[in-house]
């Protein structure tokens, strides 16, 4: 079965709001690992709108003493080229089960695109080194579209997560189909190239079955936004169970 790693990252959103310690990003993190997720992501931003240092350092101590995966996700390349300032050096600290390298710039409002492998495939190889030798699995944000899954894997990538955003822009539309024959070749091409297969954005209850029944392969699913706009109306516990349903019925 597809894993699911729930994003807490809105819940740093709403803390960060009035500037206090509520709602507390390690108990959302918790209801939903007693829920049965079978992990957690957080996505640092370089203006640390929502998830901060300290709440990476806490959440990696609760998913270790738990036993459960923790997923990095964020830009690791140094200034100018944008990144989270202290990436790797918060992997060092954290050793996350997983890091997911994305090429995000400073100011996007969300993830928006995949690496481009054959520009930043040789810049990504010392990285992905250093974190493997940290104990880290290393997955690298990818576009459905990318022709070149075999220089992540030769830069030493284990996994690569598919940018779902065009799938749930598509979702519903005269595009579906074509959506997501998309994603189900590339993660035919992924996996031929040795690599493993995670997907997340934007995905939701409503979009999530149709896509792990159409592509194959998928390890993992990470689910942020649409999971925490859900839990407001029926709470977290409920939700992450919803999830998990749609998760053993479709793949
Ligand atoms: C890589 C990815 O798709 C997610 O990590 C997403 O970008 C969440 O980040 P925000 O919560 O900052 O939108
Ligand atoms: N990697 C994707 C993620 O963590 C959550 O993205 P979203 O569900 O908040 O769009």
């Amino acid at each position: 079965m597809t894993l699911l790693s729930v994003n807490v990252n809105k819940i740093a959103v709403l803390r960060n709001s009035r500037g206090g310690l509520e709602p507390s990003v390690v108990r959302a993190a918790t209801a939903c690992l007693d829920a049965g997720a079978h992990g957690i992501t957080v996505h640092p931003r370089p203006d640390a709108r929502h998830i901060r240092s300290d709440d990476i350092i806490a959440l990696g101590e609760m998913t270790r003493a738990r036993g459960v995966e923790f997923n990095l996700e964020g830009n690791p390349f140094a200034p100018p080229r944008g990144g989270y300032p202290g990436f790797i050096e918060l992997c060092r600290r954290v050793r996350p089960a997983q890091a997911t390298l994305v090429p995000d710039s400073d100011g996007q409002i969300t993830s928006d695109h995949g690496f481009d492998f054959r520009r930043d495939g040789e810049s990504l190889r010392p990285l992905i080194a250093e974190l493997k030798s940290l104990g880290c699995r290393v997955s690298l944000f990818a576009d459905a579209e990318s022709d070149s899954f075999d220089i992540a894997a030769a830069v030493g990538a284990d996994r690569v997560e598919f940018y779902t955003g065009p799938y749930a822009e598509a979702y519903g539309g005269n595009t579906q189909g074509e959506a997501t024959s998309r994603y189900a070749d590339a993660a035919r091409r992924a996996s031929a190239a040795g690599l493993g297969i995670n997907a997340g954005h934007d995905l939701s209850q409503e979009n999530l079955g149709t896509f792990l029944r159409e592509v194959p392969s998928v390890l993992e699913v990470s689910i942020g936004h649409a999971l925490i706009v859900e839990a407001l109306y029926e709470g977290l516990d409920a939700t992450v169970k919803h999830y998990l349903r749609i998760l053993s019925a479709s793949s």
